[in-house]
């Protein structure tokens, strides 16, 4: 049942690299020095004599012509001398090095900036996204040069509706919102939290081809609670407490209503608000806009790919997915939603009478329901005293006794608590059930992750399944053996899930939608893959998964009658297109970037 992956997505991007096709041309409405300071035109070195005569750029350039793969050459060699110039000194100080160069590249030339990333996408992700996004954020009032993105606050109320009129694009197609109060494990950084959004978008571009010209980074200023930053005259956003209740919500609402006046079928996507916020906005907006979120949904559906990934891997039928005993330990945003899909999973696939095994943990250790003021959405996963008992747990059981207690084939982390899976935790899952137990330490960045890939390996037995929400390099076993280190990261679905809404019209986002998204992913991995203990592609075929799931999202948005079609493409058209049709009509629908003639028009 499982599908072979389509492994020539490097060849092809190699072949289409610096290809001979003719582009298409591109309006421009301004001219001259104008042109050279807008990074969505400017092509540096790179104009032709032709446009230089055309738009007024003659001897505003060097006389020389620099071809784009010049350019792209020169670019790389300057990166790979900062690497070697900051050899040997401190991992922060040479990733923040990186991405300034990187985005010092992006404010000059978007075209020549998407280009490496898409091309050098597992060398750069570390640094556009987690883990340095993580660093940048923290430092953002410092870093801040240019803006990039829209900021909306308290005292833009009333405003909203005009103030959307200020964005330079007319179209735009995808957006990602913050509030800034839970940026990956760091917690609430207020507006500095901007760094998310841009690091999810230019993802989007990368991964799924959205056009860069399309996409809207989004700050909600609502204050912060971060006395830190509270007391910094550098920083940058309101120095307020933040919004609570109805003054929150309906600044949000607002907000929501003016993008969605200008921009109807642009699709938002809910990034990094704290759990309350999360789910509320959640609740009010998915049934009218087409919106989601992604640290409730998007990973959900990814770790669910790995959990059916691990089954496989144990060499269990599918169907053993309902007796996998699995502790969540993370009971926030992110476990919830995991738990909820995975909740799903097990009704499909073993019956809505089966009962899942599943463990949670918060900060206050094992949820039963003895637990008072248990959240509304953890109560459905809160054990009976009764089940406990008999394996020798109560109510608040930490977490090194669940796991030798419970004795988990899978042990999965979002509490965003470094090295909480520590040498007594990941040894006692040498006694797991399972011949083949995961391991999942998915909070974000690097320091927050639940624990190291060495760790891991070394603590818990090489036989273990091993994933991990921020980059680690594979452990090398010895004796010619690799522990493998997947990376469990959203990143994998919330590229395909935006696109694949666009390109159907989505009206609103389905349960049913995420589900086929993230079984698409689960069935993208050959057997043989699995076997070694890789449950994700590599990140260098995100583009070729990102269409898989975009056209998942596609067939199922069109069978549950919530796609109202794109452009000039009909509902009624996508839903006659074959499955293979349908994924030809997405990959050909992702932007690449190449250096378009530019015809001017005033
Ligand atoms: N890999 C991914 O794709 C991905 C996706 C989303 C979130 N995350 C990461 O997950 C983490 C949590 O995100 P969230 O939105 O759920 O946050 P959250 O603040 O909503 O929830 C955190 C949860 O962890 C619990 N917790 C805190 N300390 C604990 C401890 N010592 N032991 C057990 N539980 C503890 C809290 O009680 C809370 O239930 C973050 O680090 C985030 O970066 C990763
Ligand atoms: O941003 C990421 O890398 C994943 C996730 O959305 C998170 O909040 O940690
Ligand atoms: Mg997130």
């Amino acid at each position: 049942m499982w599908r072979v992956a389509a492994a020539a997505s490097t060849l092809l991007r190699r072949s289409r690299r610096f290809s001979t096709a003719i582009p298409g041309p591109c309006i421009v409405h301004k001219r001259g020095a104008d042109i050279l300071h807008d990074p969505w035109f400017n092509k540096d070195t790179g104009f032709p004599l032709t446009e230089r005569d055309r738009l007024g750029l003659r001897g505003l350039l060097p006389p020389r012509i620099i071809s784009f793969e010049q350019q792209y050459e020169r670019f790389m060699d300057s990166y790979h001398s900062l690497e070697k110039n900051t050899r040997g000194q401190p991992e922060g100080v040479v990733s923040l090095a990186k991405w300034r160069i990187l985005n010092r590249l992006h404010d000059r030339n978007e075209t020549l900036y998407y280009r490496v990333l898409i091309d050098n996408i597992k060398e750069f992700a570390p640094i556009i996204y987690t883990p340095t996004v993580g660093l940048v954020c923290q430092n953002y009032s410092g870093l801040f040069r240019r803006p990039r993105g829209m900021y909306f606050s308290a005292k833009d109320r009333g405003e909203m509706m005009s103030m959307v009129y200020n964005w330079p694009a007319k179209q735009v197609d995808m957006i990602v919102v913050t509030d800034g109060s839970r940026i990956l494990g760091l917690g609430d950084l207020g507006v500095q939290g901007i760094g998310i959004p841009i690091g999810k978008l230019d993802m989007y571009v990368a991964a799924a081809g959205i056009n860069p010209q399309r996409i809207l980074p989004i700050m909600l200023d609502v204050g912060t609670n971060n006395q830190k930053l509270l007391e910094d005259r550098l920083y940058l956003g309101h120095r307020e407490p933040r919004l609570e209740g109805e003054e929150y919500l309906s600044l949000v609402d607002e907000f929501m209503e003016a993008i969605h006046e200008r921009w109807p079928k642009a699709i938002v996507q809910f990034e990094d608000f704290q759990m309350k916020w999360a789910f509320e906005t959640l609740d009010r907006y998915r049934g009218k806009y087409c919106m989601f979120n992604d640290d409730v949904q998007g990973t959900a559906g990814v770790a669910l790919a790995g959990l059916l990934g691990t089954v496989r891997a144990q060499g269990r039928p599918l169907t053993d997915f309902a007796k996998e005993k699995i502790v969540v330990v993370g009971a926030g945003s992110a476990g919830l939603g995991v738990l909820k899909m995975a909740l799903q999973a097990v009704s499909r696939i073993a019956g809505p009478k089966a009962e899942p095994h599943f463990f949670l943990l918060d900060k206050d250790g094992l949820i039963t329901q003895e637990r008072k003021n248990v959240d509304s959405a953890a109560v459905p996963f809160a054990k009976p005293s009764n089940e406990v008992l008999e394996l020798g747990l109560q109510e608040g059981a930490c977490l090194t006794e669940v796991v030798k207690k419970v004795k988990p084939d899978v042990l999965l982390g979002l509490s965003g608590v470094g090295g909480i899976f520590n040498e007594e935790v990941l040894k006692a899952m040498k006694e797991s059930s399972s011949i083949k137990p995961a391991i999942f330490a998915m909070s974000n960045p690097t320091n927050n992750a639940e624990c190291s890939a060495v760790d891991a390996f070394k603590h818990a037995g090489e036989n273990i399944v091993f994933g991990s929400g921020s980059p680690f390099e594979n452990v090398d076993l010895g004796n010619g053996k690799i522990g493998h280190v997947n990376q469990a990261n959203n990143m994998y679905l919330f590229p395909g899930i935006g696109l694949g809404a666009l390109l159907c019209g989505a009206r609103i986002i389905t349960d049913g939608m995420l589900q086929a998204a993230s079984e698409c992913l689960a069935s993208y991995m050959t057997d043989e893959e699995i076997q070694q203990g890789i449950l994700y592609p590599s990140i260098d075929s995100i583009r070729d998964i990102t269409a898989e799931v975009g056209a998942a999202i596609v067939r199922t948005a069109i069978a549950e009658e919530v796609a109202e079609g794109h452009g000039d493409v009909s509902s009624r058209e996508l839903a006659h297109m074959s499955k293979e049709e349908t994924l030809e009509y997405v990959r050909k629908n992702m932007w690449y970037p190449v250096y378009n003639p530019l015809v001017h028009e005033k």
